[in-house]
């Protein structure tokens, strides 16, 4: 059985970013861009005041104090949105707004809270060095420069800055095109009758569903097989109209576990099956053409750990994003655990919080593969190395945040 480290190795290996295409800003929210941006323009494209008051040329306000206030002869007024037609000479100032362009001639803002406005002058309490309250032209970012590397992920702070440069679409990494298929005879979907004691109601497609949109993929839910090998047959088939096809349950070793057996019968070139997790021990993972495959082990929080360690790396990957591993972070452990068998990496549901300068870290009592309430409360998996039955309280943990 191989490792988790060479488990994401060999499926990122195997994973590359997919084609791209050109959508309207507006609809680029969480997308992420297939080609750098380089701004058309310097920003600010012209020297403006950032601050309401009135521009002066810095030296007129030499030794000016509330005391000893200097006064300016006003010669004029620019609101934003207008081009000034007025100079600053020496000893006179113009009343200006924030964002308008500063008159030629002045060096300088003073805000208009250091200021008193008397008989066609400014009385000026307060003194300004050159370039104070001017926001220079080209001091933000210059016209060639790239502002927005291939790669990166369109956030509200992105889609703005990229509307501030008149960027109305924008070439993007396609969302990854995802087929989940649930497996399992005793499977009921959600708002079907339950006609025997024996049946469960389906879970792991919608969780699927979520992750998949919350990574930013697309997902296609199948619906739930049992056994049923003509319907199973024709949705096998069609597993390369996608980019990613999951299957839930059906994959570990009893005799009625469908997935194994399918994906031979369907051409499937498994790549692994099987890894020292826990829970998602059976995960298997394998490429029909371009199609990556996974098999997810069925028990709920199975398939959510191996969806999140495995399939959505691979999810962003697809999509192109640089950091699709996911990151480590270390918390303080606040209460024993310990574990009878320790053969394989653990992902314990966890809750991490700060409390002064610490980050601290405790589980959820129930840790069992089926209990999808593990999670309710939690934002974070600790890692339980192999080999390792106990931790302490105190001790240094490594975290995944959720
Ligand atoms: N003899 C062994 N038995 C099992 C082993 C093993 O190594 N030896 N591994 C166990 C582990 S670990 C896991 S995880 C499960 C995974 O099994 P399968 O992927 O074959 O899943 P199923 O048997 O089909 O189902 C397991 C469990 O999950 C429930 N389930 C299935 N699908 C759904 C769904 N869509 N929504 C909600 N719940 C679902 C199912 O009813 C079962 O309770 O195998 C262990 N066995
Ligand atoms: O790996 Mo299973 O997922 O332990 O429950």
């Amino acid at each position: 059985m191989i490792s988790y480290q060479e488990a994401l190795r060999i499926l990122l290996e195997n994973t590359q970013p997919l084609g791209t295409e050109r959508v309207f800003l507006k609809d680029a929210v969480g997308r992420v861009l297939a080609s750098s941006v380089v701004s058309p323009e310097d920003r600010p494209s012209f020297d403006n005041s950032a601050m309401d008051g009135y521009a002066v040329i810095s030296e007129d306000t030499e030794g000016a104090s509330e005391d000893s206030p200097v006064l300016l002869k006003l010669v004029g007024e620019v609101p934003a949105g207008v081009w000034p037609s007025c100079k600053v000479e020496k000893k006179t100032a113009v009343k200006i707004f924030t964002g308008a362009p500063l008159p030629e001639g002045a060096d300088a803002v003073v805000p208009v809270e250091y200021t008193q406005e008397k008989d066609g002058y400014v009385v000026v309490k307060k003194r300004v060095p050159a370039g104070a309250n001017v926001r220079r032209k080209g001091e933000e970012f210059r016209r060639g420069e790239i502002l927005l590397e291939e790669g990166t992920t369109l956030r509200h702070y992105e889609i703005a800055l990229l509307a501030s440069i008149n960027v109305v679409q924008v070439e993007v990494y396609r969302r990854p095109r995802v087929g989940i298929l649930s497996t399992g005879d005793e499977l009921v979907d959600l708002g079907e009758e339950i006609t025997s004691p024996s049946q469960i109601r389906t879970s792991n497609n919608y969780g699927l569903l979520a992750g998949v949109i919350l990574a930013g993929g697309e997902p296609h839910l199948l619906g739930i097989v049992g056994d049923e090998p003509v319907k199973l047959g024709k949705l096998m088939k069609s597993i390369e109209e996608y980019d990613v096809f999951i299957t839930t349950g059906g994959v570990s070793v009893g005799e009625r576990d469908l997935v194994k057996v399918l994906v031979e019968e369907y051409g499937v070139d498994v790549k692994f099956h099987k890894v020292r997790i826990k829970p998602a021990k059976p995960v298997l993972f394998g490429l029909k053409g371009k199609t990556l495959f996974f098999g997810l082990p069925g028990n709920p929080v199975s398939t959510m750990i191996a969806f999140d360690l495995l399939v959505k790396p691979a999810l962003l990957k697809l999509q192109g994003v640089r950091n699709h591993v996911p990151q480590i972070q270390k918390a303080t452990l606040v209460r024993d655990f310990s574990r009878k068998d320790s053969e394989r990496l653990e992902f314990v549901r966890a809750r991490v919080w700060w409390e002064g300068d610490t980050f601290l870290c405790d589980y959820s009592p129930k840790t069992q593969s089926h209990m999808l309430t593990s999670y309710v409360g939690m934002n974070a998996y600790m890692i339980v190395p192999e080999g390792v039955n106990t931790l302490r309280e105190g001790d240094r943990v490594d975290v995944i945040l959720l």
